[in-house]
């Protein structure tokens, strides 16, 4: 049996204004992502049996990631915080349902997904797992990648999810602006390489908490200057011109996020701003060494309690490695 891997990327939001709210629970936005080398890992293989078999483990190991975050596993349990689902809840699995039931595949899965991105971060994670198993499950079903109907399959997930299909070409964008509710893409063809620091704290947002404490606002902030500035590769007025208007309401429910910031900014990192619906902020780099100090010095005064990497803009659908047996 075929074996195939891939390595499903996390996203950062560079800016993310919500024009309106719509009458069907969900909120126009616009936005733009980029995807970064902070990587789960997904290992598929097609079984006989007509259903999704899903195991799940934090990479390296769970006792490493909670003593990271200072939560306690003397007792042998798997903290709260960094409990996966393995059943019908995870997005892989809610994903190979509807590829199955879609191009009507009696056969099954089995899905081996270790993870590093953390969840509830705004970091997209549980999205990028479920992008790259449609596009694994097509690689063994020798599905056109580029079909429509795989974007209509991640859409149907999440809002988030068509993004790390990357457009089904065979050069992912790194970047897109996306807008709807988030499925509507626009491939940017230009985006620098950008150095970040991410720091996830130890707590995790609800994206639907986040989006319900919103007021919308009454004069949206067009992502033009944004993208001119990245077409430009112009990183200062990129910096200028960063948002997320998400920021108030998650740090309404989570105060202590302006804390987090503020350590970030401190270290010189500019500007700094929390991804998605949070609970992680990031701050950019001016390049990869000046990241890894300010990780090594985030390091001594923000450990045990937060979760520090760095990290760097890659293409957001990443290739898929097939091991024939
Ligand atoms: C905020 C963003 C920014 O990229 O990212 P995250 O913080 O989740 O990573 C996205 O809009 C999140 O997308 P995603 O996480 O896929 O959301 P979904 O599963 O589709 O929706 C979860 C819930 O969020 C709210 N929601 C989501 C998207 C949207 N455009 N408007 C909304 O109001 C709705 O309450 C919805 O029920
Ligand atoms: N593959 C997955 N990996 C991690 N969490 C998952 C997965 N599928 C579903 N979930 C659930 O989805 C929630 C949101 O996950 P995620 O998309 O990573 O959050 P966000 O993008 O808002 O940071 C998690 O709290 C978790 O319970």
């Amino acid at each position: 049996m075929t074996v195939v891997r891939t390595s499903p990327p996390a996203k950062l939001n560079l800016f993310l204004e919500i024009p309106a709210r719509r009458d069907d629970g969900y909120h126009e936005i616009d936005t733009v992502m980029v995807a970064i080398d902070w990587r789960d890992e997904l290992e598929i293989e097609p079984i006989p049996q007509g259903r999704i078999e899903l195991t799940a483990s934090w990479l390296p190991s769970v006792e490493s990631i909670a003593g990271e975050l200072g939560l306690d596993t003397s007792d042998g349990r798997v903290p709260e915080l960094l409990r996966i689902p393995t059943d019908g809840s995870n997005l892989v699995v809610r994903a190979l349902d509807a590829f199955r039931a879609t191009f009507g595949v009696k056969t099954g899965f089995r899905v081996r997904l270790g993870k590093r991105i953390p969840a509830g971060a705004g970091m997209g994670g549980a999205s990028s797992d479920a992008a790259h198993a449609i596009s694994c499950a097509a690689q063994i079903h020798q599905i056109d990648n580029s079909s429509r109907v795989l974007h209509e399959i991640a859409a149907s997930i999440g809002s988030d999810v068509p993004f790390f299909l990357g457009g089904g070409g065979p050069e992912s964008a790194v970047a897109a602006r996306a807008t709807g509710r988030g499925e509507r893409l626009l491939p940017l063809q230009i985006c620098p390489l950008i150095h970040f620091v991410v720091a996830y704290p130890s707590v995790s947002l609800s994206t639907a908490g986040v989006y319900a404490q919103l007021n919308v606002p009454q004069h949206p902030v067009g992502s033009a200057s944004f993208l001119q500035a990245m077409d430009r590769e112009d990183r200062e007025s990129m910096g200028r011109a960063m948002m997320n208007r998400l920021s108030e309401p998650a740090l309404k429910i989570l105060p202590q996020l302006s804390e987090l910031l503020e350590s970030l900014w401190q270290c010189g990192l500019q500007p700094c701003q929390l991804t998605g619906s949070g609970s992680a902020c990031f701050g950019i780099a001016k390049d990869a060494e000046q990241a890894k100090d300010i990780v090594k010095r985030l390091k001594t005064e923000l450990q045990p309690g937060v979760l520090l990497r760095v990290a760097r803009t890659v293409p957001a659908a990443t290739p898929i490695e097939i091991e024939p047996s």
